[in-house]
Order: structure tokens, then C-alpha cells, then sequence
């Protein structure tokens, strides 16, 4: 199989294992991305099969997807605790440290994980690191804080370069009207060190490490679907 069809299939074998930790009556937490958005597409599906459920949404464009497919969609006026949430990553590491926000949606993930009974990762096994960072952090910025930021974030060792908008639009705005840095560095050695850091600018709205956060991380690859916990990654 072609090396990106392969990752396809493994991004969508982890999408549809993750379907069994969505009960009943449960307030699902509808992640952002690709594999992310497989799920939804297999969630839509049981719930025309008639699965009773309601998705919050960690981006407009889940939201969109979701309804598109009859989930019906609630939010944090009505429900403040989410069952279940499922969503991808764009790094996997030690102790499920996680990078996120690669599709620019790291900001209301991380609000719609900071609600969640229990926290799903899915992901092609492409995901899984020994060291975070090889993989640019994003860091939401509020805009006119954009250069002191990028001066603070440069002592700390990345280099931070405002992303893009794909449709070559000028710079790349999140759902909620600020600018995103993707910062690269050497590696990310102590993810809770540098996450503090980053965190205590003034500026920053928040960052792309989600730490403590994942319960566990269902990863598809050639091999088949495994469950990995946080205790499994060292
Ligand atoms: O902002 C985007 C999200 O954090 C995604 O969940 C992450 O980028 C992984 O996306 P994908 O499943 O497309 O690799």
C-alpha cells in the first residue's frame, strides 16, 4: 500500500476502535483534524443508525462536519462536563505529553479537553516520539502581542514563525481572531518546564502541549490497533 493511503487506513482503523468508548446518552467531545474528523464522519453515521449522543466541538470546523451529519451539537451552557472526548495529535511522547494544533485548532481543543471525563487520542503510529518537538509548537498569540512574544519565545530557544493561511490569504487566524506561532526548536526536553514558561508571557493565549490530559491513545499502524497508556511511553 502507498506510504500515504497506508496512513490513511491507520488514521481511520484508530477512528472507528475509538467508536466503543462512545456510550448512550453520552456529551462527546468532537475533536479537530483528520483523524479526528474520521470519527465524526463514523459518528454521524451511528447516530443515523439512531445512537442517542450530542457533540460539542473543538473548532468551527467540526461543528460544520458534525452538523452536516445530524450530530446535534451542544455546548458549555448546557453541559459543562464532557463523557468522552476523541481527537488526534500531531506528536505523541513521553508520559502522553502531547503536541497539538497543527490544523490551528489547539485553543478550544485544550477548553474541550479541560472538560472531559476521559480523553482519547487517535492517531497513525507516524505520531508516537522518544522526545517532543521535532513537530513546530504552535502558540496562540493574541495579534498586537505578536513581536513581544516572538521576542520572549526566541530567549527560550524557538523560532517561532507566524503561520500562514493555506489560501494564501496572509496570516492564518484561529477561531477565535489571533495569530498562531509555530515554533521550532532542538527538542523539547521537559515539557513541563517549557510549559510553564511559555504559559508566564504576557500574550499568549495558550500553547500546543497538552500534558496530563490524555487517559489514553488508540494507535493504527501496519500493525494493527493497539491502546497505549501514558504509563506505557517513557
Ligand atoms: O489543530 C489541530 C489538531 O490538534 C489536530 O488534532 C492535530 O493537528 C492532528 O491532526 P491530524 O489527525 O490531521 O494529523
Amino acid at each position: 500500500m502507498p506510504e500515504a493511503s497506508a496512513q490513511q487506513a491507520a488514521k481511520l482503523a484508530a477512528a472507528q476502535h475509538a467508536l466503543r468508548y462512545v456510550e448512550p446518552g453520552n456529551v462527546v467531545g468532537l475533536g479537530s483534524g483528520s483523524t479526528a474528523s474520521l470519527f465524526i464522519q463514523l459518528l454521524g453515521e451511528r447516530v443515523k443508525q439512531g445512537l442517542r449522543i450530542q457533540g460539542i466541538a473543538s473548532s468551527q470546523d467540526s461543528e460544520n462536519l458534525a452538523r452536516s451529519l445530524g450530530i446535534p451539537i451542544t455546548d458549555f451552557t448546557k453541559h459543562q462536563v464532557i463523557d468522552v472526548a476523541i481527537d488526534g495529535a500531531d506528536e505523541i511522547g513521553p508520559a502522553m505529553s502531547l503536541i497539538k494544533g497543527g490544523g490551528g485548532k489547539l485553543l478550544r481543543e485544550k477548553i474541550v479537553a479541560s472538560a472531559c471525563k476521559r480523553f482519547i487520542i487517535v492517531a497513525d503510529d507516524t505520531k508516537l516520539v522518544a522526545q517532543l518537538g521535532a513537530f513546530p509548537l504552535p502558540i496562540e498569540v493574541i495579534p498586537m502581542a505578536v513581536p513581544l512574544v516572538d521576542a520572549r519565545l526566541r530567549d527560550l530557544g524557538f523560532t517561532p514563525k507566524i503561520r500562514q493561511a493555506k489560501d494564501g490569504s496572509g496570516n492564518y487566524i484561529t477561531d477565535e481572531g489571533n495569530i498562531l506561532l509555530d515554533c521550532t526548536s532542538s527538542g523539547i526536553v521537559d515539557p513541563e518546564e517549557t510549559a510553564a514558561e511559555i504559559r508566564s508571557i504576557i500574550g499568549v493565549v495558550e500553547h500546543g502541549l497538552f500534558l496530563g490530559m490524555a487517559e489514553r491513545a488508540i494507535i493504527a499502524g501496519e500493525d494493527g490497533v493497539r491502546e497505549v497508556m501514558p504509563s506505557d511511553l517513557s
